[in-house]
């Protein structure tokens, strides 16, 4: 578990971490999303120890990171810590094989053992026909698998990712993704992925964090924060849905959960009430492997109580906005 409270860093005058509370749970996908500068990579610097902050707690399995002082304590520590980056960090020159078996070769592990890793790995990843191949002739997206594997190597229990799918287009994002995904699954490692990008969050992340301007803006489930505060997110996607509602009458926001699929109520909603009402807008997302979302009604100022009666009447979650 990694447990972060009021963490503190400045470069000189300039205050980047001002106070970060969060807790990043064993086996999370967690996303740290934020604009440019925010101090998303600070952050994740300090949770592998490359960053020293100057106050505050950051604990990485009960381990406040700032005690470490003694090399060889720092050196088991970040064993536990895997990371990838936006440009790969992989050695161009060298093999798929030899780039994966880095790690395991500066901690001393026999050759046989490093033999059964690396060719475990490339399995993982999907590279088994490239093991062989040196480094530049690889695409993006298989630079991105090799540095994947590399930071396994050590069976990281963490892995932190730094930007690691800005660099690839649409597709391979979306493939690094389910690798990533399936990392998660099979070999129970807490992932940490820091981004700019809503769609990566809403592809793999469990859990939240918005950091603005040093500081936690909103944090928690991203599917609560979907459903519930869906603005949130309009700064990272461009489209705040509340902008082009009516300014006449109410707005209704009628949400599609896990549970509920209110298409239905749309057909019942006239006849049952006798109100009229406009299907204004509705946006529907994947959210993982759901599709979540919701639509906006227009509604008369005099029916909105009893259309939200209604609504919740049969279970349907929705609020005036
Ligand atoms: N070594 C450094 N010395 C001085 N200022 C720094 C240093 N590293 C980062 N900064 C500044 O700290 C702020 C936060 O940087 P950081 O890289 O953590 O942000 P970020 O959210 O990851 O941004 P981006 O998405 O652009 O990478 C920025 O204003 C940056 O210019």
């Amino acid at each position: 578990m990694i447990e972060i409270s009021d963490l503190q860093l400045s470069y000189g005058e300039l205050e980047v971490l001002n106070g970060i509370n969060l807790n990043i749970y064993d086996g999370d996908i967690y996303g740290i999303i934020g604009q440019s500068g925010a101090g998303k990579s600070t952050l994740l610097g300090c949770i592998n120890g490359l960053q020293k902050y100057e106050s505050g707690s950051l604990k990485v399995d009960g381990i406040e990171v700032k005690d470490l002082k003694k090399n060889f304590e720092i050196r088991e520590f970040r064993r536990n810590i895997g990371m990838i980056f936006q440009q790969f960090a992989i050695i161009d020159r060298e093999t798929v094989y030899k780039n994966i078996a880095i790690p395991l070769e500066c901690w001393k592990y026999k050759k046989s053992e490093i033999d059964k890793k690396v060719k475990e790995l490339v399995r993982l990843v999907g590279l088994e026909e490239k093991i062989k191949e040196k480094a530049k002739n690889l695409s993006g997206g298989q630079k991105q698998r090799v540095a994947i594997a590399r930071a396994l190597a050590l069976d990281s229990k963490i892995l932190l990712c730094d930007e690691a799918t800005s660099a690839l287009d649409p597709k391979i994002t979306k493939d690094i993704l389910a690798l990533l995904r399936k990392v998660n699954e099979t070999l129970g490692v807490t992932i940490v992925v820091v981004t700019h990008e809503m769609s990566v969050v809403k592809q793999i992340c469990n859990r939240v964090a918005v950091l603005d301007e040093g500081k936690v803006a909103v944090e928690g489930t991203v599917e609560d924060i979907l459903l519930h505060s869906p603005q949130v997110f309009a700064a990272f996607t461009g489209e705040d849905e509340t902008k082009i509602l009516p300014t006449e009458g109410k707005n209704i926001r009628i949400v599609y959960t896990k549970d509920s699929h209110p298409e239905k109520i749309f057909s019942q909603l006239s006849r049952d009430l006798g109100i009229n009402y406009t299907l204004v807008y509705g946006s529907m997302d994947r959210y993982r492997d759901k599709l979540m979302g919701s639509v906006y009604i227009n509604v008369d100022v005099e029916d909105v109580d009893k259309v939200i009666e209604y609504l919740h009447m049969k279970s349907i979650k929705a609020e005036v906005v």
